[in-house]
Formats: C-alpha cells, sequence, structure tokens
C-alpha cells in the first residue's frame, strides 16, 4: 500500500485535498483525522504539517508526498521532487524597511528574520555573505517593527503583507517555490499512477477542448492556430469543401483563440471543459 503524506493545514492543503479527490482517490471524511486508507486505489493518506512532510518522506516511513519546494529545501531531506503541482506559487525574497538595503551584501552582519533558517543559511553561505539568522515561527514581517531583526527573508505572493509593514523586496530572488511532490528516490509503481493522475487533473484545469468548422483550404493555417498536444484531429464533413477540427488549448487563452479563428473563416467554434485526462 503506497503510503502519501498530505498538507493537513495552510496554502497548500484545501488545493493538494481538491486535486487528490478529482484525481478519485477518497478524501478526508473527518477533517480531524490523522490518516485514511482507500483499499480501492491501494493506498494511504498521513494529514501532516506541510512543514514535516520532506521528513517523513526522505526518511522513508512515507513514500511520496505534496509539500512546498521551500519547505523542501529548508528541511534538508534527502526526498526528491519528482514533480511540479501548478498550485502554491510563491517568491522567496528578502525585505527591509523602505529604502534601507540595496543589495545582498548590505546584510553583512544583519539580523535577518526567518521562519526558513535552512533555506535563507545556504542561500547565504553560496552568496558568502554572513548575517544572523532570527529564527521565527510565522508573522516575520513584524519583526523589524518589533526591533527583533533589521530585515526579514520570506514568503512573498501579493506583496501586500510586506507593503502594509513599510516592508520592501531587495536583492536576489532566494527561491521561485511551487507546490510539488517528492519521494524518497524508490520507484514504486503507485507512485507513477499518483503523479499521471494528478497531471491529468492539471490538465483537465488549464487546458479546454475547441471544436470548430473550417474551410478545408485553411486547415493549414489553423493548424497553426490551434496545433493541440501531438496534432490536431481533423474530421471530414458531409460537405467536402469544410472539415471539422478539435484540438486542447490553454484556458487562458481561449477568448483570443477563438478571435483568430474567427478571423481566419472558423464558424461554429465550441469550447468545452476536459472532465479528466490522461497525457
Ligand atoms: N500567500 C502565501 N502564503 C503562505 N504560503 C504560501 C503562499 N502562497 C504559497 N505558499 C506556500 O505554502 C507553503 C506554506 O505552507 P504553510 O503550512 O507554512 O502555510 P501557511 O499558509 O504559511 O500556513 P501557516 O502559516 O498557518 O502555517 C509554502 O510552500 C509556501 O511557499
Ligand atoms: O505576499 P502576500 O500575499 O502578502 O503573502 C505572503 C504572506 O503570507 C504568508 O503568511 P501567512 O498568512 O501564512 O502567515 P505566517 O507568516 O504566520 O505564516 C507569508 O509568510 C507571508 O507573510
Ligand atoms: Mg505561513
Amino acid at each position: 500500500m503506497l503510503r502519501i503524506a498530505v498538507p493537513n493545514k495552510g496554502s497548500l492543503a484545501e488545493t493538494a485535498a481538491d486535486m487528490l479527490v478529482e484525481a478519485g482517490y477518497v478524501g478526508r471524511r473527518d477533517p480531524r483525522a490523522l490518516s485514511a486508507v482507500d483499499p480501492r486505489n491501494d493506498v494511504e493518506f498521513f494529514y501532516l504539517r506541510p512543514r514535516d512532510i520532506a521528513t517523513y518522506v526522505g526518511s522513508g516511513a512515507l513514500d511520496v508526498g505534496i509539500t512546498g519546494r521551500d519547505l523542501l529545501l529548508d528541511s534538508g531531506s534527502t526526498a526528491k521532487e519528482i514533480a511540479t503541482l501548478d498550485f502554491g506559487d510563491s517568491t522567496f525574497r528578502f525585505a527591509g524597511p523602505n529604502g534601507r538595503f540595496n543589495t545582498l551584501a548590505d546584510l553583512e552582519g544583519i539580523r535577518v528574520a526567518t521562519s526558513y533558517p535552512g533555506l535563507v543559511g545556504d542561500f547565504l553561505a553560496t552568496q558568502g555573505v554572513k548575517a544572523e539568522l532570527v529564527r521565527l515561527d510565522g508573522a516575520v514581517e513584524s519583526a523589524v517593527k518589533l526591533g527583533v531583526a533589521d530585515a526579514v527573508a520570506d514568503v512573498v505572493s501579493t506583496g501586500s503583507t510586506l507593503r502594509a509593514q513599510n516592508l520592501e523586496i531587495f536583492g536576489p530572488v532566494i527561491l521561485d517555490s511551487t507546490a510539488v511532490l517528492i519521494s524518497a528516490g524508490n520507484a514504486l509503481p503507485g507512485i507513477d499512477t499518483l503523479h499521471r493522475r494528478l497531471q491529468g487533473v492539471l490538465v483537465a484545469r488549464q487546458y479546454v477542448l475547441v471544436d470548430y468548422d473550417l474551410p478545408v483550404e485553411l486547415v493549414e493555417a489553423a493548424a497553426a492556430i490551434t496545433p493541440g498536444r501531438e496534432s490536431p484531429t481533423v474530421s471530414p464533413l458531409r460537405d467536402p469543401a469544410w472539415v471539422a477540427v478539435r484540438a486542447m488549448v490553454a484556458r487562458t487563452d481561449t477568448n483570443h483563440i477563438m478571435d483568430e479563428l474567427y478571423g481566419l473563416g472558423a464558424r461554429a467554434i465550441l469550447v468545452s471543459s476536459i472532465h479528466a485526462a490522461r497525457i
């Protein structure tokens, strides 16, 4: 039975749980349950703090897990990233009082508050900068105002938490993070199935199917607009002057592509959602 670690709280928990249900696995029936068995899929889920997931997976106690790339690197675990999951995107940045710091070198000898001392310590070491790390559990942006640090290193998503504390980012990007699938590196068959199913969920969320009718002589031009994954499906219509075309397109490009197809001469352009996919 494959043992899978899933975030029980925090920014990643809800989307991870939704994706697993969409991928055909049992959900967490009792919101306080620490684990759940899914006999039909031969897996067992363990609901853990996202910060602890890399430790469980790296030690081999669990086979595979969903966590943030930043948390994986901070943990120092030997677990490996095997796929990105395209949610929970964030950047990890230094920030300080408006106008006070400009470059990384300005951090020499300075107190930097962070909840990710492993990640930040490694980054500073590779850059040859010595700063004093102040480890905090969260709400790190308050550390400067309250005088326990001079700068912070933290997750930045919209930047609104920083702005509210009169802080601004400076220096290089420490890390671009996203939710990832991690494993201890053993090739277990259930891991591939989990990976493919989650990929299928991502495809179903990110792509739509577009169908349209087209004068046959415009197929090459239309294929350039909707190339699909491998190649668009082109089917004959009763009227030999026309064909029907079907292809997957990125959901965010849908209206732009419909306009282009219409401009080219396509008609009856229909867009439908993908319910599930195996790519
Ligand atoms: N806006 C965001 N705030 C916090 N974390 C985010 C955000 N967007 C993405 N993430 C990612 O979520 C993970 C943080 O997990 P964590 O459990 O710390 O969540 P959290 O939202 O900070 O919850 P909590 O503060 O209650 O522990 C990291 O991988 C982080 O990069
Ligand atoms: O750039 P923003 O969109 O403002 O998001 C970033 C903030 O969100 C997270 O805080 P969270 O709510 O998880 O609280 P925490 O600091 O206590 O973890 C993170 O630690 C930042 O503080
Ligand atoms: Mg947090």
